[in-house]
């Protein structure tokens, strides 16, 4: 397994009386397997993507990476266990100022020694792994732009290409497809989906767009208050999961344990 959850709880405030953003969550994830996260703004799909990516520790329940506890194991263990994933944020930490090359290459940073990577930033190590990247985004001919000369939709394809240089073994992508029109999100998650079926990576992608998760993704699994509410193949997901799932709530994580699902839904749903 790349990951497995048990009664995971997150929480974002030190306060214990606030809710959780994850709360009792259980998820397992093969290695080479794709699926789509969904729910509603709020529902914790970002925190369950940075808790999978270690970069919170659950303050209940068990996280294993790789068949690692990574939060007991020592600090190089645990970056090691990173060094095998890429989490790709909602916004893409891409410095302004930077070339695309350099901005691209940075994917390969965790195989880095702090040499090479000081090395890298004055003449890049690969260019034509970077343009191979960014060919395959249609984006070649922004090699030697300037990141801040890109658009919104040009810097998230760019965070993709420094996904694909970088040699993880799972990908952690968080709304990959926010600032492309219907077009280039399709070819996006294309690219996406065959870069990790070629190298037999993990794919955990949260995705406003669910028709598209549904028609591209084997697994979805709706979030919603910070809880699994469904985790299905696709086929077995129904319109009315999605309803309901997406069914309108007001302070989604302060919402109590009864949650607005009808009674006809399972809260959890996994059918395979
Ligand atoms: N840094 C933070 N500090 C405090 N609360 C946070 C923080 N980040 C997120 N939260 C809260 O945790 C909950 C889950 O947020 P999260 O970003 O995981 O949701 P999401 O499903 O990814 O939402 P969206 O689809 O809008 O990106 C929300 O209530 C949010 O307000």
């Amino acid at each position: 397994m790349t990951f497995e959850l048990h009664g995971v709880s997150v929480r974002h405030t030190v306060s214990t009386s606030g809710p959780a953003a994850l709360r009792d969550l259980t998820l397992s994830v093969a290695q080479g397997e794709q699926l789509a996260l969904i729910g509603p703004s709020g529902a914790g799909k970002t925190t369950l993507l940075h808790t999978l990516a270690c970069a919170h520790r659950p303050d209940d329940g068990r996280f294993s990476l790789f068949g690692t506890d990574p939060w007991t194991a020592s600090d190089t263990r645990r970056q090691a266990l990173r060094s095998r994933l890429f989490l790709a944020p909602q916004t893409p930490p891409l410095p302004p100022r930077q070339r695309v090359v350099t901005a691209v290459l940075a994917g390969r940073l965790p195989q880095w020694s702090l040499w090479q990577a000081l090395a890298s930033l004055v003449k890049p190590a690969d260019p034509e792994a970077a343009y191979m990247a960014l060919a395959r985004f249609n984006l070649q001919d922004k090699l030697y732009a300037r990141v801040d000369r890109l658009s919104g939709g040009e810097r998230q394809r760019c965070s993709m290409a420094r996904l694909l240089v970088s040699h993880a073994e799972a990908f952690l992508v968080d709304e990959p497809l926010s600032a492309l029109d219907p077009a280039l999100a399709i070819q996006t998650l294309a690219v996406l989906q065959e870069e990790a079926a070629a190298r037999k990576a993990t794919l955990v992608c949260s995705l406003h767009q669910v028709d598209l998760a549904r028609a591209q993704f084997p697994r979805i699994v709706g979030v919603r208050a910070g809880r699994i509410v469904f985790d299905a193949a696709r086929e077995a997901v129904t319109d009315d999961m999605i309803t309901a799932l997406y069914q309108h709530v007001q302070h989604a994580p302060a919402v109590d344990d009864t949650l607005d699902i009808p009674a006809t839904t399972p809260l959890i749903t996994r059918c395979f």
